[in-house]
């Protein structure tokens, strides 16, 4: 807002309408969010609001009257249309705060004449809080988290992070209790819509670049959103409990991130309560830990540029509900770590692959049946129509009909099957027969238009239709009597808002009218036309007007009943929508393996890491699309040779664009669909569980940080060599090609020792470094392999087949001519390899080799163990806030600071 349009106070010289009073007053109250400001038709923005939203909505900035002397920015949006609007604002990371009349126009006249109508802001409406199914995406969950921060929190002794996640528009609520290093990993696992957290935790440069990095809406809050004391008791408030046992027990972190998320919902929904499922707790041991590089780097939600077409999501999704989509989304963020579990969900993949023709019948009734648990939270929020009423019953219909077909399966089932069978037979069957009974099978989108129920459910609104509808009928014989009695042919009996019925004729053949001016009565001359009404009519009216209201009131009773039904049975609601998103997904998956040919992979805690005849889904989906070759397959082979929880490194070298990036990351794709619960891209797949995987292919600056390319690809390096453990699967793509060679070299070499002799996972290595290989005489774990090309005609052609053995060449010039580089270009720098190709580079490796010892000699400790237990120095540190100390206590906090410090030395 410019100086000039401060909201400040008027002063005494100048007058503010009293609408504009009222407008201050409520946009005072919000002043972090648009302010959409019902008049009549319209939401009106002033002041910065107009013009934030006239540039972000393309829509005209008006003026209107003036505000300390200057003129008001002004613009609108027409009500029936404020959807479109408000979803651009919201992807726009807007929020927005919805202000309705909350009286009667003639209410405020009843004051006196210069009163304004009564208006309350009724809906804060921000990313994570949505529920219209036009304003969220159908394949998405739209999360709402809340992160908070203890310190000293954990047993440790170290900050223990809070986290609670919510989609009001499912219901689903977690909790999870994290720390510093994992923190980054498990926001990315969620994908926040918005991440709300104490404002003075934001403060914190890190902890905002962190929150930045998770992509979601940033809305900073009081720390007493938070507030640890009375955070039991919101939560048992929210649920209407006397005590959270029955929901489990929760870390004080958890408790205090829980109430964060729910003192934020009351505070938008202004007193309305979503539905929420208790909150659940999501251990994230029990996940595969993918740290956000490393997700976004295989492309496993979304592509680099941002795209979700070209993701590894988007090529294996073959569910047909949002629901499912959904379930299948939050399945692919977070992999499963325990082998009994993820095998449950390979049983069911096993049983839809078996039973073609169940699944082809199931995924035919799913495609028809609407988003349960998304309508549901709507009626709950009284944001329902009829629509969703009638969502609900035809969801519940395609349940039945799945179980009619389950029941001519014999055999055993899979229990994740019979557990979301047990869902749909649960269900308010009786209840959706009702609904079905009750509705038409179109309805309008809003029950405030009435015209949803049934003909033939409720007796006294048939009978209250067809007065009605008889009426009617009557307007149209007397407007044919009219026409008769006074030889009128082109008179009409017409109807509008705000005269109501009336009679319309042309004014040069309305004399005969206007001369009786006691039976028809005069109501308006227009151009050409005059209207005028009778007492017959009149009286018609009222019956018509009378019907129309009380059928209106009684379709509105039904509603209401059917939406507290509806509510009622909630949970056993949201159970079968759950079953159906379950049946969905492992119908899905094992259309994805019928079609493209997975099989089911061996998962165990071994450290196998074996994989026969891998694909790279996304490429190879992508090959196909264009026509083009075929994909070759390869094998990899990074587990240990006898049981020891010691993985291989395969050191890949060959030439450009042989394929060893995607030789990589298909591995690692392979890795993550085997433990979310699908079928894989291999003849054959045996997997060790991995508990972390870690990725370090391609490069991008990471400008906001002020990183350049090499310190990313170095800080990424780093948080592999101090995290990775011995369950680890590790990918490194071409490490040390940011900088000089020779360093480049070096530090590539460290590396592999690194990983070799300290962190001991599983992991692939791809290099244009030739020198790396002779690494191999001395580190017995670490195998060399290559990518096989052809040479013709002095042209590279590429076979794709990983083989062992080391690459004698990149082949760089001849990809380069392939490229079109410009023939000169190619022949010099043939001359120039050449010449340097006669310095004999090869030998200085093998002289490396012998001249330096072995990296685990030289630094027999290269990991510092973590200290036990918290620093007594920290502790103390951490304790003092300096904002709080007067000079005296400062001094004195210092002398106890040096104490301590001279008992660590
Ligand atoms: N196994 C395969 N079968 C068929 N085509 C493949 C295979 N692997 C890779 N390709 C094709 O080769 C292209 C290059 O692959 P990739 O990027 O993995 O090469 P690279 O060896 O990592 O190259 P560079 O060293 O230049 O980064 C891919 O885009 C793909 O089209």
């Amino acid at each position: 807002m410019s100086e000039s349009q401060t909201l400040q106070s008027p002063a005494a010289d100048h007058k503010v309408t009293p609408m504009m009073a009222q407008f201050i007053e409520i946009k005072t109250a919000n002043p972090d969010s648009l302010l959409f400001y019902r008049m009549g038709d319209f939401y009106e923005l002033f002041f910065e609001d107009a013009e934030i939203a006239s540039r972000a909505l393309g829509i005209t900035l008006t003026k209107r009257g003036k505000h300390l002397g200057e003129d008001i920015p002004m613009c609108g949006v027409p009500v029936h249309a404020a959807d479109d609007y408000l979803q651009k604002l919201i992807a726009l990371g807007h929020r927005v705060a919805v202000c309705e009349q909350t009286e009667d126009p003639a209410e405020a006249k009843k004051r006196g004449s210069k009163s304004v109508v009564r208006r309350d802001v009724i809906r804060l409406v921000t990313p994570g809080t949505l529920t219209e199914d036009r304003l969220l995406d159908s394949s998405s969950n739209n999360f709402l988290c809340a992160l908070t921060r203890l310190k000293g929190g954990s047993l440790t002794g170290d900050s223990a992070y809070g986290l609670a996640w919510i989609d009001m528009s499912t219901g689903a609520f977690h909790v999870s209790e994290t720390d510093d290093q994992r923190l980054a990993a498990d926001l990315a696992q969620i994908g926040p819509r918005e991440l709300i957290l104490p404002d003075m935790l934001l403060q914190e440069p890190e902890m905002r670049l962190l929150t930045e990095q998770s992509g979601a809406a940033l809305s900073p809050v009081p720390r007493a959103f938070f507030d640890g004391a009375t955070a039991t008791d919101r939560l048992a408030r929210y649920f209407k409990v006397k005590t959270l046992d029955g929901f489990g027990t929760f870390t004080r972190a958890e408790l205090s991130a829980a109430a964060g998320v729910l003192a934020y919902v009351e505070k938008t929904q202004l007193g309305e309560r979503p539905p929420l499922d208790p909150p659940s707790r999501e251990s994230g041991a029990g996940r595969m830990l993918i740290d956000p590089s490393t997700r976004a780097n295989l492309e496993l939600a979304r592509t680099l540029g941002g795209e979700k077409q070209g993701s590894l999501l988007a090529t294996i999704d073959r569910t047909v509900t949002g629901a499912g989509s959904r379930l299948l989304a939050s399945r692919l963020a977070g992999p499963l770590v325990n082998p009994a579990e993820i095998a449950r969900r390979h049983d069911a993949v096993d049983f839809f692959l078996d039973n073609e023709i169940l699944r082809e019948g199931l995924r035919q009734t799913l495609k028809g049946a609407p988003d349960m648990a998304r309508a549901l939270s709507r009626i709950a929020l009284q944001r329902g129509g009829p629509r969703d009423i009638l969502s609900i019953s035809d969801a519940l219909g395609a349940s039945r009909e799945f179980l009619s077909r389950l029941g001519n399966i014999s055999g055993p089932m899979p229990d994740e099957v019979a557990q979301a069978a047990d869902r749909l037979a649960a269900a308010p069957h009786e209840l959706s027969e009702e609904l079905t009974r009750a509705l038409k099978d179109e309805p309008p989108l809003l029950k405030r238009d009435g015209n949803f129920v049934a003909a033939g459910y409720d007796a006294n609104l048939d009978e209250l239709r067809a007065l009605r509808d008889e009426s009617r009928k009557v307007i149209a014989r007397l407007q044919a009597d009219y026409a008769e009695e006074l030889g009128l042919r082109s008179l009409k009996i017409k109807h509008n808002n705000v005269l109501g019925w009336f009679i319309e004729a042309p004014t040069a053949q309305s004399d005969k009218m206007q001369a009786d001016p006691a039976r028809f009565i005069h109501r308006q001359t227009m151009a050409g036309a005059m209207r005028f009404t009778t007492t017959e009519l009149a009286e018609l009216e009222s019956k018509i007007a009378s019907a129309g209201e009380r059928a209106l009131a009684i379709e509105l009773e039904i509603f209401d009943r059917l939406a507290t039904a509806v509510i009622e049975a909630g949970d056993a609601i949201k159970a079968a929508a759950h079953g159906l998103a379950v049946l969905d997904v492992s119908a899905a998956l094992a259309k994805l393996a019928q079609e493209e040919a997975y099989t089911r992979p061996v998962i165990d805690m071994s450290h196998a890491f074996e994989i026969k005849a891998g694909r790279h889904p996304v490429v190879e989906a992508s090959l196909r699309r264009s026509g083009g070759e075929s994909f070759v397959a390869n094998d990899a082979n990074l587990g240990p040779e006898e049981e020891a929880p010691n993985g291989n490194i395969w050191l890949i070298t060959g030439p450009n664009m042989a394929g060893k990036s995607t030789f990589l990351r298909q591995n690692a794709l392979i890795a993550v669909l085997a433990q979310m619960g699908s079928f894989v891209p291999a003849q054959h797949a045996h997997i060790g569980v991995v508990d972390r995987l870690f990725s370090r292919v391609g490069a991008a600056d990471d400008l906001a940080r002020g990183r350049s390319t090499f310190m990313v690809e170095m800080v990424e390096t780093a948080a592999i060599l101090n995290q990775a453990g011995d369950r680890s699967l590790v990918i490194l793509d071409e490490i040390g090609r940011g900088t000089a060679t020779f360093d480049g070299l070096s530090i590539a070499w460290a590396t592999i020792e690194h990983l070799h002799e300290v962190n001991r996972c599983r992991a692939l290595f791809a290099t244009h470094y030739h020198e790396l290989t002779a690494l191999s005489q001395k580190l017995d774990r670490l195998h060399n392999a290559t990518v096989l090309v052809k040479e013709w005609d002095g042209d590279v052609v590429f076979l794709h087949e990983i083989v062992p053995g080391a690459a004698d060449r990149s082949y760089g010039i001849q990809v380069a001519k392939l490229a079109g580089l410009p023939a000169s270009v190619v022949q010099r720098s043939q001359q120039v390899l050449t010449q340097l190709e006669e310095q004999d580079r090869g030998s200085k490796a093998e002289t490396l080799i012998d001249e330096l010892p072995l990296f685990a000699a030289l630094a027999p400790k290269p990991v510092a163990a973590p200290a036990k237990g918290p620093d007594p120095l920290r502790t103390a540190l951490d304790a003092i806030d300096p904002d709080d100390l007067t000079p005296r206590e400062a001094l004195e906090a210092l002398y106890k600071l040096k104490a301590e410090s001279r008992k660590d030395a």
